[in-house]
């Protein structure tokens, strides 16, 4: 799991992950009797303090936290090698690390969309049935902005687009080749987290544009982070989901078809 310790996953994440525990060891026969979880996230002093409170619940040996910048190739790369080393295979990735800011927008694009394709490049190197792996499921958080436009940022929709459109064409390459992987992104709304607090300052040049976002989050509502961690282990355990678009909404969740243009 990337982006890990604070926000829509933190500790409720691993609380939900083994209460599905059952359903997502049957998807694959190498697991053991036991799932374990990797934690990766930039994030060093809420990963200290979220470690100590998992490791007393649910015992050290099921439990790794490592340091790892997603737009470091070098740390994606060495935090995967070392949760194949200690847990002997990958077969969920969750690819959630994100960033919400219009200033700096270059980075935006860096974190949530190519820190997404680079940590799912270097995790099939691992899951590929291909490449000796035992095929996997990876769920990408991108965002009702990955479908529609959240308007007072442009650079965060194009990214969260960029997401759902990855999630779709890698998981038909994934079908087509062979691979055993399956691929799916969230599309959340609104969730109370530190991505949603101090929204003036991080919409740059479009700070003026606030109430308009404002209005969003009225006519949407908030979603809880329990409906979006149950969101994902619907697209973890769903055999039949593979190129899936989940939205999470205040009242339901849906998926969202993907437009054809060659009918
Ligand atoms: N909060 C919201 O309303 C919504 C958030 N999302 C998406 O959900 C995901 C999680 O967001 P939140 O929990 O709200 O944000 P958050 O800011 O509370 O948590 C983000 C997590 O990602 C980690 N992270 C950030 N940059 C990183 C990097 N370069 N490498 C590794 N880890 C990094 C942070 O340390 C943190 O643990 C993001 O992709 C976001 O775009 C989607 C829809 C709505
Ligand atoms: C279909 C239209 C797009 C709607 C996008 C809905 C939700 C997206 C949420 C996110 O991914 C980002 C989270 C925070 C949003 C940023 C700005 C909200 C501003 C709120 C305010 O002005 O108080």
């Amino acid at each position: 799991m990337i982006g890990a310790f604070v926000g829509i996953f933190e500790a409720q994440f691993s609380q939900c992950f083994w209460a599905h525990e059952e359903a997502a060891l049957g998807l694959w026969t190498d697991c053991g009797s036991s799932l374990q979880v990797a934690l990766l996230d930039m994030n060093k002093t809420e990963a200290e303090s979220l470690m100590q409170t998992l490791t007393k619940q649910y015992g050290q040996e099921r439990l790794l936290f490592l340091h790892c910048d997603v737009e470091q190739e070098e740390q994606v790369k060495a935090a995967f090698q070392k949760t194949m080393d200690t847990f002997g295979g990958i077969h969920i990735l969750c690819n959630n690390a994100g960033i919400l800011n219009e200033s700096t927008w270059e980075k935006m694009i860096s974190v949530n969309l190519v820190g997404v394709i680079r940590a799912t490049y270097l995790v099939l190197e691992h899951m590929n049935k291909l490449k000796g792996g035992q095929g996997g499921v990876i769920v990408n958080t991108a965002s009702l902005a990955g479908i529609g436009p959240l308007v007072s940022c442009p650079v965060y929709t194009a990214s969260k687009h960029g997401v759902v459109g990855f999630t779709r064409a890698m998981s038909a390459a994934s079908a087509l080749s062979g691979y055993g992987v399956r691929v799916n992104c969230l599309c959340p709304g609104f969730v109370q987290t530190g991505l949603f607090s101090n929204i003036p300052a991080r919409l740059g040049p479009f700070s003026h544009l606030k109430d308009g976002t404002q209005l969003l989050v009225e006519k949407f509502g908030i979603v809880n982070m329990s409906q979006v961690v149950e969101a994902f282990f619907e697209l973890v355990t769903d055999e039949t989901k593979d190129g899936a678009a989940l939205l999470v909404f205040q009242q339901e969740r849906k998926y969202m078809p993907a437009v054809s243009v060659t009918d």
